[in-house]
Order: structure tokens, then C-alpha cells, then sequence
């Protein structure tokens, strides 16, 4: 069994029990009454100019690394992104690997007045609708987790309900079958679901695959200024990073630092191509 199959099965577990005592028809009833979706494909579609997004992430522990940072208020973490400047916060609510909640996600969307990135394991519509009622304006579509079938299907239900869903992928496959499913915003991530490991090439190797006009972020793996230059020279539009920003006592000071960083490196990849 690898790392994600096992995490699924926790995640189906956990989702049987929210869904007995919330059923479906409440949670849906909950995201039909919610404030209005915010435009996370507009707000990360700015590092398709010279200025790359980040996308910043409250992530309290993870498979491959344990507790990264004992995070007592992630409302206070969450509006040091929005001050640093991060176009997205993502909210990590897997509960038994990454020690995420719901309850971070309610006290993030609460905070700041970004779009929000509900970060799970989306193996079920209830998840989808569980995010909007929540007040999330972005989901996770997995693509290594998920049939044709249900990437169409889940992306449709993310997109009816005004959302954005980032569409992970992992090797040229997935961004195939990203593509055929129209996705908008397509992530790479760049850590093996199997094993773990980080090889920032995966990144170069398949961000030249993903169709014009869709946003495209490297997903993990950012330790510093050079990391997100490296991506964004490669045609990053938008970076995720967890851990370099939960680890660091000035997450708003690294961000502007990323920033910057992406800034220049997307000038001189212009400059290179012109
Ligand atoms: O972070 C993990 O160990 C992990 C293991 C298995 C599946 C997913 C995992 N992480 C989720 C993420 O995608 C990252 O939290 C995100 O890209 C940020 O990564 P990083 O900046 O390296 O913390």
C-alpha cells in the first residue's frame, strides 16, 4: 500500500463519520448559504506577468517529516501570509497525517480576505461541498487519487459552486489527463507519493506539458529564495510552500523575500525569450 492509499483510507473514515452527523443535504444547504466564492484563478493568474504568486500553506505536520510547528492560532500564522503578500492561503484539514481540522480552515477563512485553499484528500463530492459551506474558495483535485471519471465530475460540481480547484499532478500522465479534463489551475507537485522524496527536475520536466492559458504552480519543496527562482525560471506561475514558511519566525518577511525572487526570475525568462 503506498503513503496515499493509506491516507485515503483514514480519509474515507473520517469523511464516513462527518457524514453521519452531517448528511448531505445539510452540508449542501450550509455551502448554498455561504458569502460568494473568491477568484483564486484571477489572484494566481498574476504570476502569469512578472509577478509570481505564493501560495501559503498552514501545515502543522506531515508523513514525511512529523510536527513541523506546534501552530497555537493559525488565524494570527494565515494573516502573516496576507501581510506578506501571498495571493492564496491553503489550509491543510487532513486530520490524522497532517494534524489539520475543519476548525483551522473555519479560523483561516475568518482572518484574512484572501482565497482560501482547503487542502485534503478529495475523494468524495461531500468534500467539496463540506469546503464551500466552510467558506473555502479553492479545493485540491488529486489526480493519482481520483478516476477520469471523477476528476470531470468533481471539477464540474468545484466550478458550479464558483469555486477553483487545483488539479495536482505528479508525472506527464496526470498532466495529460489534467488537460483532458480541462483543468484551469494545474499543480506539480514534486514530491513522490511514494517514496517521499523531493526532485525539484520534476518540475522542469513537466511544466512545459501543461496547455497555455491555465495557471501553473510547483507544488512543494521550496527551502528558499533560490528554490522559488528555480521555479519560476522554469515557468512557474504560483508556488505552494508548507514547511519553509510554518518553520521560519518572519513567514510574512519570506514571503516578500519569494516574491522578489520570482519577480526577478520571471524578468530575466522573459528577457531570455525575447
Ligand atoms: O508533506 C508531506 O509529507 C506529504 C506527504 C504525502 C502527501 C502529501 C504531502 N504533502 C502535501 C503537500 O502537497 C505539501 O504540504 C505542500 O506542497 C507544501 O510542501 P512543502 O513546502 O514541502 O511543505
Amino acid at each position: 500500500m503506498t503513503v496515499l492509499d493509506d491516507i485515503i483510507v483514514g480519509v474515507r473514515e473520517d469523511l464516513a463519520e462527518r457524514r453521519r452527523s452531517l448528511p448531505l443535504e445539510d452540508v449542501r444547504a450550509a455551502a448554498l448559504a455561504a458569502p460568494a466564492p473568491l477568484d483564486a484563478f484571477e489572484a494566481l493568474g498574476a504570476g502569469r506577468g512578472d509577478a509570481l504568486a505564493v501560495i501559503a500553506e498552514v501545515k502543522r505536520s506531515s508523513p514525511s517529516k512529523g510536527a513541523l510547528a506546534d501552530i497555537a492560532d493559525p488565524a494570527a500564522l494565515a494573516a502573516s501570509y496576507e501581510q506578506g503578500g501571498a495571493a492564496v492561503i491553503s489550509v491543510l484539514t487532513e486530520q490524522r497525517r497532517f494534524g489539520g481540522s475543519l476548525a483551522d480552515l473555519d479560523a483561516v477563512r475568518a482572518a484574512v480576505g484572501l482565497p482560501v485553499l482547503r487542502k485534503d484528500f478529495t475523494v468524495d463530492e461531500y468534500q467539496i461541498w463540506e469546503a464551500r459551506a466552510h467558506g473555502a474558495d479553492v479545493v485540491l483535485l488529486i489526480v493519482a487519487a481520483l478516476s477520469d471519471e471523477e476528476l470531470t465530475s468533481f471539477l464540474a460540481l468545484t466550478h458550479r459552486l464558483g469555486m477553483n480547484a487545483i488539479v495536482e499532478t505528479h508525472t506527464a500522465e496526470e498532466v495529460r489527463r489534467a488537460a483532458a479534463a480541462e483543468a484551469r489551475i494545474i499543480g506539480v507537485n514534486v514530491r513522490n507519493l511514494k517514496t517521499l522524496d523531493i526532485d525539484r527536475g520534476v518540475f522542469a520536466e513537466l511544466a512545459h506539458l501543461v496547455p497555455a492559458g491555465a495557471v501553473v504552480i510547483a507544488e512543494s519543496g521550496v527551502r528558499d529564495a533560490a528554490d522559488v527562482a528555480d521555479y519560476a525560471g522554469h515557468g512557474a506561475h504560483a508556488v505552494l510552500v508548507g514547511e519553509a514558511l510554518v518553520r521560519h519566525n518572519d513567514p510574512a518577511a519570506t514571503i516578500d523575500a519569494f516574491k522578489e525572487s520570482g519577480r526577478t526570475a520571471l524578468q530575466d525568462r522573459a528577457a531570455a525569450h525575447t
